[in-house]
């Protein structure tokens, strides 16, 4: 089993220092790991690089064992979509749309619009009932489940999600978690979780920054 993403001997600096160097880590399909650390420590940094968001400085960083660095950002574009969706902690939900047609807004890129799917994915996620609410009517946490649903819905090989329960309180965040981990378990996702909060991680593999 080849893994899933890889990175090796990352380095990035801003400017002022460096904000890591010769990080190295690795996931196979269905794998987690926890980016753990605190406010400044560069996750969102990280989780941007493995994403192909910010340009690589040292290192390289690996989807499905090819390097990224080579492929020019048109093609990055259209691989990410395929192979990775995003959380954050914002969610970013489209204000004008419902919470199902947040959830189908990728599959209009990609050419691949299953509103059967995108409803199983919100009922999964417990919010079937809300599927045709706008996202003013839902609270935070469901917000946050719709955002989940919509990085799901193409069936990414990869979930990064960066602190991504930071606006909810720890009974909505533990349940939030919960459901992702899980989701990505039966989409055949591996999960990358960035947080400040040491109390979110157990069960997962922590590198700490
Ligand atoms: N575009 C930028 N230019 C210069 N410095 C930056 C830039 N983006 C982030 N930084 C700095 O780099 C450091 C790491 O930022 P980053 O957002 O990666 O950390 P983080 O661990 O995700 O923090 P938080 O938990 O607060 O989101 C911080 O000190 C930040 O101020």
């Amino acid at each position: 089993m080849s893994p899933v993403l890889e990175a090796r001997d990352l380095g990035f600096a801003y400017g002022n220092g460096p904000l890591f160097r010769g990080l190295a880590l690795g996931l196979f399909p269905r794998g987690s790991l926890a980016v753990l650390g605190p406010s400044g420590s560069g996750k969102t940094t990280l989780l941007h690089l493995l994403a192909g968001l910010l340009p690589l400085q040292e290192g390289e960083v690996y989807w499905e064992g090819e390097p990224i660095r080579p492929w020019p950002e048109s093609l990055r574009a259209r691989r990410r979509l395929r192979f990775l969706g995003l959380v954050f902690q914002h969610h970013f939900l489209f204000p004008e749309l419902t919470a199902l047609e947040n959830v189908l807004a990728p599959g209009y890129l990609a050419g691949r619009v299953d509103r059967a799917w995108g409803l199983w994915l919100l009922e999964r996620l417990g919010l079937g009932e809300r599927a045709h609410f706008l996202p003013q009517r839902l609270s935070g946490g469901e917000r946050q489940r719709v955002a989940v649903a919509r990085a799901l819905y193409l069936r990414p090989r990869l979930l990064l999600a960066d602190e991504p329960t930071a606006s909810l309180d720890r009974r909505q965040a533990r349940e939030v978690l919960g459901l992702m981990r899980e989701l990505c378990q039966e989409v055949g996702a591996a999960l990358v979780l960035a947080t400040h909060d040491e109390g979110l991680v157990e069960g997962f593999p922590v590198l700490r920054l």
